[in-house]
């Protein structure tokens, strides 16, 4: 099966356009692709936690969650924006179903090592079997990136690192959906997109602040990603027309992440 991952940032979330919809399920219907929704939710998080007056604050892009930001969370990614998103597929004319990474155990999960981010987990394990069953029945999966551990223990996963273990289990292709065109590079005052950037550039890029805040997780989790052999890893812009279409079908389009230039 050809799978791709779709991850969806929250930062687009909520505008991206219909047609965007439309594009994944012709990919889901033409039957040369498999797709896999897994979302995030940042903002919609941010909204809610500040509408109730709890503080949040990030380390490297993370959320540091603690158990009244952890329930919150919870609510956020696994209810509102889950099924914000199947409801989108449905209006677009396509059939999906939303889970958590804690239905089916579809998210095996640890802590974090960094053990001041509290309840933020690692995927270690990812239950394959809840999404070929989703998939068999016709469905497109959606998932929403809560992690479930030992005693029940729920996690809050980034979406960035759920896609990424879901991709690495499935050995999928994997697309960053986001806000902006690519990673991003200033040059003579001037902001432009890099086509490529390997494994050393963007470890560079990290180092000199380039690439900062939600882009930290998602590099680092494309390149985990590209270790573990996924077979291509790109970011893109969700609200740019044909963006995921012409993705899939290789053209150049966002930043493509690759290990080495000698592999591109
Ligand atoms: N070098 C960079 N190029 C582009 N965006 C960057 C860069 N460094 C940091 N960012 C930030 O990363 C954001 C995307 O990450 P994030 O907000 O987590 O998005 P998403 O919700 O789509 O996962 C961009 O909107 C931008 O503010
Ligand atoms: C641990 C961690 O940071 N979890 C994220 C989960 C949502 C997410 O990843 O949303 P985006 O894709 O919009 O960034 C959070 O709490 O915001």
């Amino acid at each position: 099966m050809n799978y791709i991952v779709i991850k969806c940032g929250g930062s687009v979330l909520e505008n991206l356009p219909k047609t965007f919809y439309e594009d994944v399920i012709s990919l889901h219907q033409n039957g040369d692709w498999t797709p896999i929704i897994v979302h995030g939710g940042g903002p919609l998080i941010n909204k809610l936690l500040n509408n109730l007056h709890v503080e949040t604050s990030f380390v490297n892009g993370l959320r540091v969650t603690n158990h009244e930001v952890l329930d919150i969370v919870e609510m956020v990614l696994s209810g509102t924006v889950n099924k914000q998103v199947v409801r989108n597929i449905i209006e677009a004319g396509g059939s999906s179903f939303g889970v958590s990474g804690v239905d089916g155990c579809l998210l095996k999960a640890v802590p974090t090592t960094d053990e001041s981010l509290g309840f933020v987990g690692e995927v270690v394990e990812v239950n394959t079997t809840v999404i070929e069953s989703i998939v068999k029945q016709g469905h497109i999966p959606v998932v929403s990136p809560i992690g479930i551990g030992e005693n029940g223990q729920r996690y809050n996963i980034n979406g960035d690192v759920a896609a990424s273990a879901v991709a690495k289990a499935l050995e999928a292709n994997l697309c960053f959906i986001s806000d902006i065109p690519g990673i991003l590079v200033e040059k003579n005052g001037e902001k432009f997109k890099l086509d490529m950037v390997t494994k050393a550039e963007v470890e560079e890029l990290i180092e000199n602040k380039t690439i900062y805040g939600g882009m930290i997780p998602k590099v680092k989790a494309a390149i985990d990603g590209l270790v573990h052999k996924i077979p291509m890893v790109g970011i893109i812009d969700g609200f740019e027309k044909n963006s995921l279409v012409e993705y899939v079908n290789g053209k150049n389009i966002g930043t493509k992440i690759v290990l080495d230039e000698e592999i591109a």
